[in-house]
């Protein structure tokens, strides 16, 4: 597997009682790009999610990450090996403060090891980097606020940066602009961007154009196989994508 190849699956497949949910999927993620996963209801889309992230073992086929075979892997060694699904490890406290729950991700132990803060880290350290984090994700002004006063968008900018506490090198992350009105999608792709700086981003995402600005690469699933794959210029014209998308209304232009 070539170098710049951080995360791939080579004939994926996932049968659910004799139903093929995912066939025959080759992926290939390139390192230090962000890459989406879309397609229409029922594409599959979750199903190979799950399987890269370990949540579920596939009827055949192989996963390898930084050309090591995980296939037979649990989803929390996988993250000791720098591939962290949003959510997994970073469940959110929501009567804590964000600067509180940024804390705690930071002070989770990782292996038998504490990551970035080990014991002997001062406190003051531990707090410095939690506001890091903070800033990072635009989250500054509601430092003080419990993750439960959050509005939707603020509140998956927490996750994200609690995601990113763990500080991995992919970062996978499930319909991260699910549910947002306008104002949120844009801000919360912006902060994607911005986090993507210098690691790897695999999301799933139901709505072609909402990552159109923000994919290096979109690969798009019909029926549990790939249909099409490239930059967003491709994808879009690709005649069996738009009839994939019809009547969706979902293919446009961003
Ligand atoms: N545990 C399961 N048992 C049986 N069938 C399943 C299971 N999980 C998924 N499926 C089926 O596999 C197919 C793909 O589902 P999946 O959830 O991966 O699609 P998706 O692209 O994520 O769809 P959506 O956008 O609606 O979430 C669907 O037909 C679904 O009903």
């Amino acid at each position: 597997m070539a170098d710049d190849i951080i995360l791939e699956a080579r004939g994926l497949s996932k049968e659910f009682k004799g139903f093929i949910a995912v066939k025959e999927v080759n992926l290939q993620v390139r390192r230090g790009t962000i890459h989406a996963l879309i397609g229409p209801n029922g594409a599959g889309k979750s199903t190979v999610f799950n399987l890269l992230t370990k949540f579920l073992t596939p009827t055949r086929g192989q996963i390898l990450y930084k050309g090591r075979d995980i296939t037979a892997m649990k989803p929390a060694d996988v993250a000791l090996l720098g591939m962290v699904r949003s959510f997994q490890i970073s469940a959110v406290f929501p009567h804590l403060s964000v600067l509180e729950n940024v804390r705690v991700a930071l002070q989770r132990p990782r292996g038998t090891s504490f990551h970035f803060w080990k014991p002997e880290a001062s406190l003051y350290d531990l707090h410095a980097r939690a506001e890091e984090l903070i800033e990072a994700v635009n989250l500054t002004p509601w430092a003080g606020h419990t993750a439960a006063e959050l509005p939707y968008g603020r509140k998956r900018a927490l996750e994200i940066a609690t995601t990113l506490a763990l500080d991995p090198e992919v970062m996978l992350l499930d319909e991260p602009l699910a549910g947002m009105g306008h104002e949120d999608i844009e801000g919360t792709a912006a902060l994607i961007k911005r986090v993507s700086a210098d690691r790897t981003i695999l999301m799933v995402e139901h709505n072609l154009s909402v990552v159109a600005h923000l994919s290096d690469t979109i690969t798009v699933l019909r029926r549990g196989e790939i249909l099409a794959e490239g930059a967003y210029d491709v994808v879009s014209r690709n005649p069996q994508v738009m009839e994939a998308y019809m009547g969706t209304g979902e293919v446009g232009h961003a």
